[in-house]
């Protein structure tokens, strides 16, 4: 069941859903929300703070924010999780140098008090590249 459907069941009145992509910088966030929303890829360039895209799927209005993921804009993402209903956590699978970084700022993340029972999804990009992390 895709994540859209699991929320539209547990909201079923819910005629609005907000979703937060967060992870590093340079993880793609900018690029899947841009994709989804059937945006001109060739302007994507880092977000120095967020961007909101609203579009309407199937009877639901989405108002998906992406934030900018670079460390001194990290601090700032716990300002985006109150009435959010979804948080994606996107993943560069090319940057192993950063997992251990990207494994600790989830951790933290996930530690917040506001996220607590919020659905939770994860996105790993850039798996077009050799020597990613292979998913088994
Ligand atoms: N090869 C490849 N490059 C990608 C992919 N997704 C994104 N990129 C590139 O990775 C770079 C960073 O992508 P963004 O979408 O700006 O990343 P971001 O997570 O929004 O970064 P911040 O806004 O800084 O937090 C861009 O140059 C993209 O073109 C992918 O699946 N494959
Ligand atoms: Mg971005």
């Amino acid at each position: 069941m895709g994540l859209l459907s699991i929320l539209k069941k547990d909201k079923a009145k819910r005629r609005e859903l907000r979703f937060l992509f967060v992870g590093l910088d340079n993880a793609g966030k900018t690029t899947i929300v841009k994709r989804i929303a059937g945006e001109d890829l060739s302007t994507v360039s880092p977000t120095l703070g967020f961007n909101i895209h609203s579009l309407h799927y199937k009877g639901v209005r989405l108002n998906i924010w992406d934030v900018g993921g670079q460390a001194t804009l990290r601090p700032y993402w716990q300002n985006y999780y109150e009435r959010t209903d979804a948080l994606l956590w996107v993943v560069d699978s090319a940057d192993i140098e950063r997992l251990r970084i990207c494994k600790a700022e989830l951790h933290q993340l996930l530690q917040e008090e506001k996220l607590a029972g919020l659905l939770a999804g994860f996105d790993w990009v850039l798996s077009d590249i050799q020597g990613r992390i292979q998913l088994t």
